[in-house]
């Protein structure tokens, strides 16, 4: 007998507590399915970790924006290949250690010009420029320079975005209409990158030493010496592409706001900044790898803003069989929705749960399966050490250097298709005073 708590739990009517406890399992229709939707670290995570009984199950609007061979479509083996050779160049110190001083340099200077700017800006729009420049630079190196290309791109990734988790209503006028144009572009300008390099080698023009994950891609084979095909490495891209600046880009604004909120917080995120670079000797150049490996109050500001804020709220899995969690069926073929949201605002697992308090992982060590901003088991992020450490950078020198001047500092919030101001922070940046060259 199939049977689960109702829908109406979710709002906090008090009316089903106390017949059916805590279950953290909801019933509801979602973007046209039967869904799932579990909320508790001990119903979240075996479903995470669990690929023999489920499979992705993004609504299909969403896969096609990001493409039938993203990581979305592809079958586990595929999957396993191509997440293996692309992960590597952005996991661990050694290999991001390549692109951290072209981080820091695209960094110290956008927030320079920032600063010079007559107006007030939005600064979420700034940083995901800042953020989309740096992934570029790891993915398609040759075309990551400042220029028409890369503003083009950018913005059709922030239409792409929008319509993500927007209804799949393909009329002009609509987010979702609009994403299917801006998917349409940027597969142009990928095939166009793809088949100029292509030519380039077949005539032995390639003048560059260095190499990026398009070449990458364009070089592994299978083992029947099978090349991937053009399709393949496009929609990997294009998903990379787009995981890699989004997310980052909302994590960094909201941490640089949560400290601007916490005078308290932010002094003591401050001092550990102005220690490090009184430490730093002459002969040392900038920040460096092994320094963000030392801030150990910064990296809980950054836990704590992953936890507050759930850049990412949810994702979606689909039942390949019936499975039983925490006592109740979830008949095959139903999708399941994993609410980040509530296993990270969760009373039982985190004291006052809505208030940003860095300090709290002092002490705090989350059980198992209640910090998971980067999600589990084998669809774990991969580029969870990349954003930590262009987080760690952007807020070395922006709290050494810099204050933030809100122009509407109770701007309401939205929620999709991520939680931001709904004005992207409207706000002037200030030069401080500079304690020592910092650069
Ligand atoms: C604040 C920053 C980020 C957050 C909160 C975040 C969160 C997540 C989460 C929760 C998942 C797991 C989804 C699932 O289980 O279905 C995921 C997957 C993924 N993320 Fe991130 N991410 C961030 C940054 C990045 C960056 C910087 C990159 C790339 C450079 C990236 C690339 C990916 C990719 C490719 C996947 C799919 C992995 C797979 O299916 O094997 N993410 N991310």
């Amino acid at each position: 007998m199939f049977e689960l708590d109702l829908t109406i739990c979710m709002f906090s009517c008090g009316f089903c507590k106390p017949r059916f406890g805590r279950t953290g399992i909801y019933k509801a229709y979602l973007f046209g399915s039967p869904t799932i939707i579990v909320t508790t670290p001990e119903t979240c995570r075996p479903i995470l970790m669990d690929d023999a009984q489920f499979k992705q199950g993004w609504p299909k609007s969403t896969s096609l924006l990001m493409g039938r061979k993203s990581f979305l479509g592809l079958s586990e083996e595929e999957h396993k290949r191509l997440r293996r050779l692309t992960a590597a160049p952005i996991s661990g110190q050694k290999a991001l250690s390549m692109y951290h001083e072209f981080m820091k340099d695209v960094i110290v200077s956008s927030l320079d010009e920032l600063s010079k700017a007559e107006k007030p800006v939005e600064l979420l729009t700034e940083i995901r420029k800042i953020t989309f420049q740096i992934i570029m630079h790891i993915f398609l190196s040759c075309e990551s320079n400042p220029g028409p290309l890369i503003e083009t791109m950018e913005k059709e990734y922030a239409n792409l975005n929008c319509g993500l988790r927007a209804m799949a209503i393909n009329l002009p006028g609509f987010a979702y209409y609009k994403a299917l144009q801006a998917r349409k572009n940027l597969v142009k300008i990928l095939e166009d990158v793809i088949d100029g390099r292509k030519a380039r080698k077949e005539n032995n023009m390639i003048v560059e030493d260095k190499t990026d994950m398009v070449d990458l891609l364009m070089d592994v084979e299978d083992e029947n010496g099978h090349k991937l095909e053009n399709e393949q490495i496009i929609d990997v891209i294009l998903m990379y592409l787009n995981a890699g600046h989004e997310s980052t880009a909302h994590a960094t604004l909201w941490a640089t706001l949560f400290l601007h909120e916490n005078p308290h917080y932010l002094q003591k995120a401050k001092a550990e900044q102005e220690e490090i670079l009184l430490k730093r000797t002459a002969i040392e150049e900038g920040l460096s790898i092994k320094e963000i490996k030392k801030m150990e109050y910064l990296s809980k500001v950054i836990d704590e803003t992953l936890r507050v804020v759930n850049i990412s709220l949810f994702t979606c899995r689909e039942a390949i069989t019936d499975v039983s969690i925490g006592g109740y069926t979830i008949p095959k073929g139903w999708k399941v929705l994993i609410w980040f949201r509530g296993i990270h605002l969760d009373p039982q697992c985190y004291h006052n749960p809505n208030d940003f308090n860095p300090s709290r992982w002092n002490e705090c060590k989350p059980k198992k399966g209640s910090f998971i901003p980067f999600g589990t088991g084998s669809r774990l992020c991969p580029g969870s050490d990349l954003t930590k450490l262009e987080l760690s950078t952007f807020l070395h020198y922006f709290l050494l250097n810099y204050e933030v001047e809100r122009v509407n500092p109770s701007s309401s919030i939205r929620y999709l298709p991520h939680t931001r101001p709904k004005d992207n922070c409207l706000a002037k940046l200030h030069k401080l005073p500079q304690l020592k060259d910092n650069n």
